[in-house]
């Protein structure tokens, strides 16, 4: 352990009764023919590496490292964090049934976390010296988030039209994933409009009353965040929300998952633009200032697991709050499980262990998908397009009933 810091305590501890997934849960999504999970493996990741490598003046045992990684994940068997990584002993914990085997066979939502975690090792990222906690996507993360404009409101609309037009703009802004670089296929070219839409119930939940705390659990930085801090700004402005948490990464992940110096990125690009964008930065900041904006990053955002693992702390904090907004593709796969459900399966059953009201703001970038109607499905696939994975669609999911 000498000489590398923790990236975290361990964020899974037993996790809480009544959490289990049903014993009829279909099987976790893997790297088949045909899947997702096998275009990441085969394209995305080793893209990743050699940009990854490209784009720093990395010395030799970093490069070596990465080349390692990617010919491990072609070729090799999966192996453990190397014997001085201080959160070793967890990883190989939960790994223990998937080390020595090829990566193609470990579960896609497993293999791709244990990933990122991997890329940090090889670039020393938590290793005290020269690149400790030097974010390896922050190159992709500045240039993004330079070209980003911001859309502040212009409160000429019915106020009804004016929060759900950014709540939607936080679901579209999920389309701003910097993975997409990585991958053959490029990012979404256009909006195919929302396969599922209960945003009317994501109102309800707000508008109940009572002293609402909202989660917002977030996922990428930039464009994503922006549109996020805005909807937060506008819940707490207008008072539906008393208080707020918002939930970051810990550390880098899944290339531009938002971590705290990407919020802070964020609060200074509203801050330098023009008009009523500074003015959302000044409260967004007073009111982190005074507690009722309220910044988390546990480690167990980083884990390669369900939200049914959670450990108890956060889900006695989820289950305090009036409603946590999940944002993404990945917090989807992570809530219902990343499990080849069929579409239909209502989303309120699935998500029914979550231990407070929820709602996912999502658009799909992977296989799986719930609470999608027969008609709506049946049209999608007729359409022969490339609905679920390219990020074209989008969708509002919400249980606000426990
Ligand atoms: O959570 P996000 O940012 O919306 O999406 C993450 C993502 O790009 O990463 C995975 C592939 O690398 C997919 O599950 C998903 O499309």
């Amino acid at each position: 352990m000498a000489g590398r810091t923790d990236p975290g305590s361990d964020p899974r501890e037993p996790a809480a009764p009544g959490f289990a997934l049903p014993p009829d849960a279909p099987e976790p999504l893997g790297n088949g023919p045909g899947g997702y999970g096998r275009r990441v493996l085969r394209e995305r990741t080793p893209t990743l590496i050699t940009e990854v490598r490209d784009r720093h003046p990395y010395g030799p045992g970093q490069r070596r490292a990465l080349d390692a990684l990617r010919e491990e994940i072609a070729s090799g068997a999966m192996r453990p964090l190397g014997e001085g990584a201080p959160d070793r002993a967890r990883w190989d914990r939960w790994g223990a049934a998937y080390f020595g085997r090829p990566w193609a066979d470990v579960p896609f939502l497993w293999w791709e976390s244990y990933f990122y975690r991997r890329l940090l090792e090889a670039v020393e990222f938590f290793t005290p010296g020269p690149w400790f906690w030097v974010d390896p996507f922050e190159y992709w993360k500045t240039a993004e988030l330079r070209d980003a404009t911001v859309a502040v409101p212009a409160h000429r609309r019915p106020a009804a039209d004016e929060r759900q037009a950014l709540l939607l703009a936080s679901l579209w802004g999920n389309q701003a994933d910097l993975g997409f670089l990585f991958g053959a296929a490029g990012g979404p070219a256009a909006s195919g409009g929302l396969v599922a839409d209960d945003g009317a119930l994501v109102w309800s939940a707000l508008d109940a009353g009572g002293p609402d705390h909202v989660a917002v659990v977030a996922d990428n930085a930039g464009r994503e965040l922006l549109a996020d801090l805005l909807l937060i700004d506008h819940l707490l402005h207008t008072g539906l929300a008393a208080r707020v948490t918002l939930h970051l990464k810990p550390h880098p992940y899944y290339v531009s998952d938002a971590t705290t110096a990407d919020l802070v990125a964020c609060l200074r690009h509203l801050a330098a633009a023009d008009g009523e964008a500074a003015a959302v930065e000044r409260r967004l900041s007073e009111t982190i200032g005074t507690g009722r904006l309220r910044l988390r990053a546990h480690a167990f955002f980083c884990a390669p697991w369900s939200y049914h693992h959670m450990p108890a702390d956060l889900a006695e904090e989820f289950g305090g709050r009036t409603l946590t907004i999940m944002k993404g593709d990945l917090n989807y796969r992570r809530l219902v499980g990343d499990l080849a459900w069929p579409p239909t399966t209502p989303f309120a059953e699935v998500t029914a262990y979550f231990p407070g009201p929820v709602a996912a703001l999502r658009t799909l970038k992977s296989d799986v998908v719930t609470g999608v109607d027969a008609a709506t499905l049946s049209s999608l696939d007729a359409s022969g397009g490339d609905w679920r994975t390219s990020g074209t669609h989008g969708l509002i999911q919400a249980r606000v009933s426990t």
